[in-house]
């Protein structure tokens, strides 16, 4: 297993907020990866300190093998698309692909072109006059046509609308089953792309909650439902709150393995063991739970 970014133990705080506590990843190549957590966990400083734009107070972070400070050449394998890119806001959106094309040896430009067609972007406008959508686009263009053996998109469909949004999914897909490269989309819009992802790092707390599959990740999700007193003879529920209740029943959202003598206990007793969403996984993972009236 090779690896594109080995992320070695790396913590960051702002001021008294720690804001990564101890993170190590490995980003494996020509893999599609979902970066979820919420918002102001983290996943933006930690793109940041993957693409050297910000140090680490401790750690380090590699790529393909060598740390930017051994040579700084390995941060030309590396695309970040996000919309607050230091784009040249005078410049037209023709000028803007010819300057970033620079950057990445393998850029696509017939694809650019089809790109601009299929989203309707004039490549003559200036940029500054591009509607809050269409400079996603634009930066996301800039991200799928780069081939960077390493892009990572953040927060890639804000602005966008409904069929946009899955389009550039659609392309994003196709122009990685064309060419494998490492992806990752750092996101909290978790339905929209959980049919793309092979791999799921979830970051709760500033650590690493989940690092997995997504096939493993969705198997060992559960929404488990029973009466009370059947629910309290589940070993892996004790002192876990439930996430409904109707009645005298209980639903309570479960991550992780489930032993035999459960499973058995399960069969046994009228219990359900249901599959749970990557999203409702996540909202569940993420819940404070707290009354919002005394
Ligand atoms: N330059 C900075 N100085 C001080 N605090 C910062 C700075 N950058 C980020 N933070 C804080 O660090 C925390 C993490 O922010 P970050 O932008 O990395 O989160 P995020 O997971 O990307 O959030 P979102 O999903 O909302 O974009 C937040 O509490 C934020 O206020």
């Amino acid at each position: 297993m090779e690896l594109a970014i080995e992320i070695k133990n790396v913590s960051h705080s702002f001021g008294e907020e720690v804001i990564c506590d101890n993170i190590s990843i490995g980003f494996e190549t020509n893999k599609i990866y979902g970066l979820l957590g919420k918002n102001g966990t983290g996943k933006t400083t930690l793109i940041n300190i993957i693409a050297n734009q910000l140090l680490c107070d401790m750690g380090e972070v590699k790529i393909f093998g060598k740390t930017p400070t051994e040579d700084i050449k390995v941060l030309d394998g590396l695309c970040i698309v996000r919309e607050k890119e230091f784009y040249e806001q005078e410049y037209k959106v023709k000028d803007m692909f010819k300057s970033y094309s620079y950057f990445y040896e393998n850029y696509d430009h017939k694809l650019q072109e089809k790109l601009c067609k299929i989203f309707e972007i004039n490549p003559k406008l200036v940029y500054k006059k591009l509607s809050r959508g269409m400079k996603t686009l634009v930066s996301n263009i800039i991200g799928i046509c780069s081939n960077a053996p390493i892009t990572i998109f953040d927060e890639p469909t804000i602005g966008l609308d409904a069929v946009n949004r899955q389009e550039f999914y659609n392309i994003l897909l196709d122009s990685y089953v064309n060419k494998k490269r490492t992806i990752i989309i750092s996101t909290h819009l978790i339905d929209e792309v959980e049919e793309l992802l092979e791999k799921v790092v979830i970051i709760k707390d500033g650590r690493v909650e989940v690092d997995e599959y997504i096939d493993i990740v969705k198997e060992k999700s559960y929404y488990i439902t029973g009466r009370r007193d059947d629910l309290s003879k589940i070993s892996i529920l004790k002192d876990k709150t439930p996430t409904k209740s109707f009645g005298s029943n209980l639903v309570y959202s479960y991550y992780g393995d489930i032993s035999d003598e459960d499973l058995e206990l399960i069969e046994g007793l009228d219990i359900d063991l249901d599959r749970m969403s990557l999203q409702d996984m996540f909202i569940n993972m993420n819940k404070k739970g707290e009354a919002l009236y005394e």
